[in-house]
């Protein structure tokens, strides 16, 4: 990175990288893929500094060790409000953007709900719902490693976008590894896809499910997402979830 292109990183607000964004070629990436790469949301010193809140457990409500319910293999907790600034802000300044597209989506997959414009109305909903539990999270993975395909649904309320940044460098700090992402479609076979990130890379992506035109309107396909074994090295990686948890 040049010394320019550094000042600029770190002076830039979350709400600044947000409009970075071609969002243009976001929703036409989620509306033919069910998702869609941000490059360099974080610069490599940003993602090392986050990475490096795992072992501060001041900054976490809880710890999953995956083993132990089956999700896989690896580990992560679930940061406590308040979020750190970056995360707490792209968490903000993200959602604006995204809530159009969720809400295009309901209207063609014939779902009532639609999502308030900010994320504090959002956010308010969750509480209000008994959803209080703050769902971004930092997960860590080493060798043999792996994360199980699922959805992260929390409660009843489910803002169907969410968004992982890899904070770590594929080839130097780790192998192996990969986000996958699947697709189950009515009465055809599941469609797997393999997204390539580098470190400070955003992937956003379907929590749960999403609109697919179809000869006759959209049919609705279900998403999952996972991580392949880590083959060597370490990989963190940080988890924007829009809605919060039970
Ligand atoms: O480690 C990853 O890339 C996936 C993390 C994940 O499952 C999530 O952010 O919800
Ligand atoms: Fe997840």
């Amino acid at each position: 990175m040049t010394a320019i292109a550094k000042i600029k990183a770190s002076v830039a607000t979350p709400a600044d990288r947000a409009g970075m964004i071609d969002w243009t070629a976001v929703a036409d990436e989620l509306a033919s893929q069910g998702a869609a790469v941000m490059p360099a949301l974080l610069t490599p010193e940003e993602c090392r500094e986050i990475a490096a809140l795992y072992p501060d457990d001041k900054r976490f409500r809880s710890h999953v060790v995956m083993a132990r319910h089956g999700f896989g293999k690896g580990e992560y907790k679930y940061f406590s409000y308040p979020l750190p600034d970056l995360i707490g802000g792209l968490r903000t300044s993200l959602y604006p953007r995204l809530a159009p597209i969720a809400n295009e989506w309901n209207q063609r997959m014939g779902i009532d709900t639609r999502y308030p414009a900010e994320h504090q109305e959002f956010l308010a909903l969750c509480h209000r719902a008994g959803q209080q539990r703050p769902t971004p999270l930092l997960l860590q993975y080493v060798p043999g490693d792996y994360n199980c395909l699922h959805q992260d649904l929390y409660g009843d309320l489910a803002f169907p976008l969410q968004v992982a940044i890899l904070l770590s460098e594929p080839g130097r700090d780790f192998t192996g590894g990969e986000f996958v992402l699947t697709e189950q479609r009515p009465r055809m076979q599941t469609r797997p896809e393999v997204v390539p990130l580098r470190q400070g890379d955003a992937v956003v992506f379907a929590v749960h499910h999403r609109p697919v035109k179809g000869s006759r309107g959209s049919y609705r396909v279900n998403l999952r997402h996972g991580v392949s074994r880590i083959r060597s090295g370490r990989r963190h990686t940080v988890g924007v979830i829009f809605h919060d948890a039970k």
